[in-house]
């Protein structure tokens, strides 16, 4: 390959994989990897000045613009950062800028929070608009999505703030809620965010600010712009704006010498395991506004800031085994077991193999010494093999189901195999009874994985609709169920059967049916006879639904054994056409009362929150008067709905109490924290 040749490779490479890490928010490479391209085409447009292009991505700041927001032109363009690995090109970022300055300067160190950037302006105190990066010049409009935000401020506090401002800052989303998010995706086979990064900007862009204020983002800041700024210095102006009200991290440091920088550096490298947000290194900024004007910009960096990142961590540990699980749709994963070993910061003892491809890809054997890498994903990876233990033959990927002995079949054009044997597997019946109650599907609380597995060891349930046969005395019987808890499971088994329609269908876990699918489906087509009676082709006609997906639908109600079932299901009396918004009453425990909601809550979503309300009778406000009988509040209720109600002496009520209040059962806790899923 000619230079010139390996030139444009390269910055093709480059923008392809720039638009899938910011348009699509899926990148299908490493950050590593990308910076070492970047760093390569750098090089050599460097040694041949002839093949340079503006358009070149090392000229550019990586664009995020999409065609669905309006597009707004920056007061000042927004910039990237040069970043290193290397500890000796921050001596050098420091050494230049002392030989440019010739003066004394202070370095403030900052932790590089790993989200989307965001631009804010502020007028009079008030949020007036956000604006993501886009190309550095214009970015995409995002103010309802941003305002959905509750740490950001949409009013200032005191009133020593300029009366124009801008302030830049990262919008996160803290592990916690990555996790539960990817949880609800896998349950949905929805393909997985990569890391908090991607799913923030994939939150960003969604065109339904609910859907965007479910998601719970945060915001952390850390740039001031403007005319009239409190301080000539970064580090005060960033003080100020915390009284104001932003967040701003309390992770920034004023440095003189480098050896202080390092400190700094080498403290958070341990200490930024135990954030709750990702963060992928530290960025250096030049402390005096004045000096960062000397020193000026590129196209694509300031000159007066450094990015330093973190290494993706990486440990060497013993391959013991490996296992492979069957999902509810059968779905065989490999799983490899490790020797344990402490990797950022949590034990790892697993990492997955993802498919047959990228296990055999690897050649692995019992014995092996491999790689591991935890990035910016939490579910660690496997890099590479070290040493080969050739005393043991290659672990083959299997052939036949672990667990039902059935060949496995390869969908033609998919990397996964599957178990084909819906009907007697285990890990699928017991996948599909899980999916069946789970809180978005049928929503029968009181029954968790443990309480299944017992069912099912017990044989009392074999299949979903064997839950509808269960009597109290039988589950009196098992060790472990308390009278309360029977009670209660017999009562939530009792109020699946007014789920509604589209919950029913998205709960008998037809392959590629998600949520979203099955709501799609079940307005198209209103009951289930219709929607069984279907073709590929009136499917494919349908919004969103795509030819994977029919071929789907068309074959699961072909099968007989799903006939049968749905039979069944009908005549214990779920719900399987579509209802005309109707409220079943539960109770009049609420009649007469005006509640009203806010806050973030750990049991239920809002919307259950206010479906509970009307089943019991009550009335649902959306702001706070006379007439309000109680608060309902969750974690960080709106401010001014708690300073109104505390001024017209209206109770606040928190979830448990109010759940208690109706007679409703915690179920079980949706919010799981890091590092449970390996
Ligand atoms: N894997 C891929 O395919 C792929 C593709 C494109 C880009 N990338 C990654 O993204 C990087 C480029 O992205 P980028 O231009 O957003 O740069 P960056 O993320 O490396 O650094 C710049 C950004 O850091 C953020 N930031 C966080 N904390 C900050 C702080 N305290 N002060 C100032 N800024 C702070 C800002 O949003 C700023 O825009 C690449 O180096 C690469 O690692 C990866
Ligand atoms: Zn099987």
């Amino acid at each position: 390959m000619s230079v010139q040749e390996e030139i444009e490779t390269l910055r093709t490479e480059l923008h392809e994989h720039n638009y899938r890490y910011y348009v699509l928010s899926n990148p299908i490479i490493s950050d590593m990897e990308f910076d070492q391209k970047m760093k390569a085409l750098e090089a050599l447009e460097l040694a041949h000045p002839e093949y340079d292009d503006p358009n070149s991505p090392t000229h550019r700041v990586g664009s995020d613009l999409t065609k669905e927001f309006v597009k707004v032109a920056h007061r000042y363009p927004m910039l990237s950062l040069g970043n290193t690995y290397s500890e000796s090109e921050l001596s050098d970022f420091f050494d230049r800028a002392s030989r440019l300055l010739n003066e004394s300067f202070e370095i403030v160190c900052e932790l590089k929070f790993d989200g989307v950037s965001i631009s804010l302006l502020y007028e009079d105190g008030k949020l007036i608009r956000a604006t993501t990066r886009g190309d550095g010049v214009t970015g995409d409009d995002v103010t309802t999505n941003i305002k959905t935000i509750r740490s950001i401020p949409l009013q200032l506090i005191g009133s020593d703030y300029p009366e124009n401002f801008e302030i830049r800052g990262e919008v996160l989303l803290p592990w916690k809620v990555f996790d539960t998010i990817n949880q609800e995706r896998e349950m949905q086979e929805e393909p997985l965010f990569a890391n908090p990064r991607n799913a923030a900007s994939g939150t960003l862009k969604l065109q339904n600010p609910k859907e965007v204020a479910k998601r719970l983002l945060d915001g952390y800041f850390y740039y001031m712009l403007g005319e009239n700024l409190p301080s000539d210095e970064h580090y005060d102006n960033m003080q100020k704006a915390k009284s104001w009200g932003f967040k701003v991290s309390d992770a920034i440091r004023k440095c003189k010498s480098l050896h202080e920088v390092f400190d700094f550096i080498h403290y958070w490298e341990k200490e930024r395991n135990k954030l709750p947000f990702a963060t992928d290194g530290i960025v250096l900024k030049i402390n005096s506004l004045r000096q960062q004007q000397l020193l000026g910009t590129t196209a694509k960096n300031p000159r007066w800031a450094v990015a330093f990142k973190y290494q993706a961590e990486q440990a060497v540990t013993t391959l013991q085994n490996i296992e492979f699980q069957v999902g509810r749709t059968g779905v065989v994963t490999p799983v490899a077991n490790l020797e344990p070993v402490l990797l950022a910061g949590t034990t790892v003892k697993r990492a997955t193999l993802h498919n047959a491809d990228v296990m055999t890809s690897f050649h692995l054997h019992v014995g092996d010494q491999v790689l591991i890498e935890k990035g910016g994903e939490i579910i660690p990876k496997i890099v590479s093999v070290t040493y080969q233990n050739n005393q043991s033959k290659e672990i083959e990927f299997i052939q036949l189901c672990p667990s039902c002995g059935t060949h496995l079949v390869r969908v033609e054009g998919e990397a996964g195999y599957y178990c084909p044997n819906e009907t007697s597997c285990a890990p699928q019946l017991k996948g599909k009874i899980e999916h069946f109650i789970s809180r978005k599907a049928m929503n029968i609380d009181g029954i968790g994985a443990e309480t299944v597995d017992l069912l099912f060891q017990k044989q009392l349930i074999n299949n979903i609709s064997d839950l509808y046969t269960l009597q109290p005395a039988q589950l009196i019987r098992l060790e472990r169920l308390g009278e309360k808890s029977v009670q209660n499971i017999m009562k939530a088994i009792e109020n699946s059967k007014s789920v509604p329609f589209e919950r029913v269908l998205f709960a008998l876990g037809i392959r590629y049916v998600g949520e979203k699918v099955a709501k799609a489906l079940a307005y198209a087509f209103k009951n289930i006879d219709a929607l069984a009676r279907t073709t590929t082709i009136d499917l494919a006609s349908v919004d969103e639904i795509g030819e994977k997906i029919a071929q789907s639908v068309v074959s699961y109600f072909a099968d007989i054994n799903n006939q049968q079932l749905v039979e069944l299901l009908k005549q214990y009396g779920l719900q399987f056409a579509i209802q005309e918004q109707t409220t079943v009453l539960k109770s009049t425990i609420l009649d007469g009362k005006t509640i009203v909601i806010s806050g973030v809550f750990v049991y239920h979503s809002r919307d259950e929150y206010k479906s509970l309300i009307a089943q019991h009778g009550g009335k649902e406000a959306s702001g706070i008067s006379a007439k309000t009988t109680f608060l309902l509040t969750g974690d960080q209720p709106g401010p001014s709905k708690v300073t109104k109600a505390k001024s017209l002496g209206i109770q606040m009520i928190t979830e448990t109490n109010f759940l208690h209040m109706i007679g409703e059962s915690e179920g079980d806790k949706p919010v799981q924290t890091q590092g449970t899923l390996f």
